[in-house]
């Protein structure tokens, strides 16, 4: 396996906190890793420490198979990001700033310019200055300027903030052609858990700093089970009944109350007949589906949006 970024136990104090501790992380040659938290839970730190903007206060980072030292520069041309805030040359024209932009990754290609503003839908706009720009607009040139020349790897930070539905739509699809037709690996942030869920192969949620989870998104959705949720008066006398008289095995009692039964091909009414004829009373039966988002919010508290 081929890694472009792994971490170990990184780690960034600031005034005696750690705001970034012991993550060790897997980014995978050629794949979307989406990175989910909630604000303030320190994506942008980690960014930030893979850039060389800032240094951890302690662990290992490696990058394209190198560790990376104080030092390490050369490695930057091989990436293309966007952290945080977009900031231009606010009295260059958008089309100046990425010809700029080009010239400082010694990458001459005036067509490449051309094809960014287009795959990003700014070309109408090339002509005008980013200060006269809304937050979306600037959000797009800034992706443009990410991927402008091609890079091995694209880090991406929030980068629908302030994007319209199409916009949104439009950037996903950017994203999905960038990684199947240039084979670029893209390390993406949010907090927005439909916009990861719908294009990353691997999924990572920190918390607090820490990193709670990093996994393939195909067994993330394997664990999306389908349940029968029962609720009656006596969850423990139809505990026992469903086991002994109907031979169902794989349920669970949640929070002392509902039932949750794991094979949704139990007829419900088998399940009523039975329990109207002990004397139970059925509050409410249903099928049910645990989501992504679902897992997402017990895991780290997300917010519920833009699905
Ligand atoms: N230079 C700094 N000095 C002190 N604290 C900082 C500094 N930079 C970041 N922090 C703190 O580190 C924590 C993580 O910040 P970070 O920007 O990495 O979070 P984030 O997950 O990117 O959040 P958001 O989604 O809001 O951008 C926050 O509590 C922030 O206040």
């Amino acid at each position: 396996m081929s890694y472009i970024v792994q971490t170990r136990n990184l780690t960034k104090t600031y005034n005696g906190q750690d705001v970034v501790s012991n993550v060790s992380m897997n980014i995978k040659k050629g794949e979307i890793y989406g990175f989910l938290g909630s604000n303030g839970a320190g994506k942008s730190t980690i960014m930030k420490m893979l850039l060389n903007l800032i240094k951890p206060s302690h662990g290992e980072i490696e990058m394209f198979g190198e560790p990376l030292k104080e030092h390490s520069f050369t490695y930057l041309k091989r990436i293309g990001s966007m952290i945080e805030y977009p900031i231009f040359y606010e009295k260059m024209t958008a089309w100046e700033n990425l010809e700029l932009h080009c010239a400082y990754m010694g990458y001459h290609n005036k067509q490449a310019i051309s094809d960014a503003l287009e795959s990003v839908g700014l070309t109408h706009v090339s002509h005008k200055f980013p200060q006269d720009f809304s937050l979306g607009m600037r959000q797009r040139l800034c992706v443009a300027r990410a991927i402008i020349t091609k890079p091995e790897f694209v880090i991406l930070d929030e980068p629908i903030n302030g994007l319209d539905p199409e916009g949104i739509q439009s950037m996903r699809r950017l994203f999905k052609k960038l990684n199947k037709e240039y084979g670029i690996t893209l390390f993406i942030s949010s907090h927005i858990i439909g916009e990861i869920e719908q294009i990353a192969d691997t999924i990572s949620m920190i918390k607090q700093g820490k990193l709670i989870e990093e996994t393939s998104m195909d067994s993330l959705k394997e664990q999306n089970t389908e349940y029968i949720e029962l609720v009656t008066n006596d969850p423990k006398k139809a505990s026992v009944l469903l086991h002994d008289q109907l031979n169902i095995t794989n349920f669970k009692l949640v929070e002392g109350q509902a039932i949750r039964i794991f094979s949704t091909d139990v007829p419900h009414a088998s399940i009523t007949k039975a329990l109207i004829l002990r004397d139970i009373d059925i509050h409410s039966i249903n099928t049910k589906q645990t989501t992504l988002e679902d897992y997402f919010i017990r895991k780290i508290g997300l917010n519920k949006i833009d699905k």
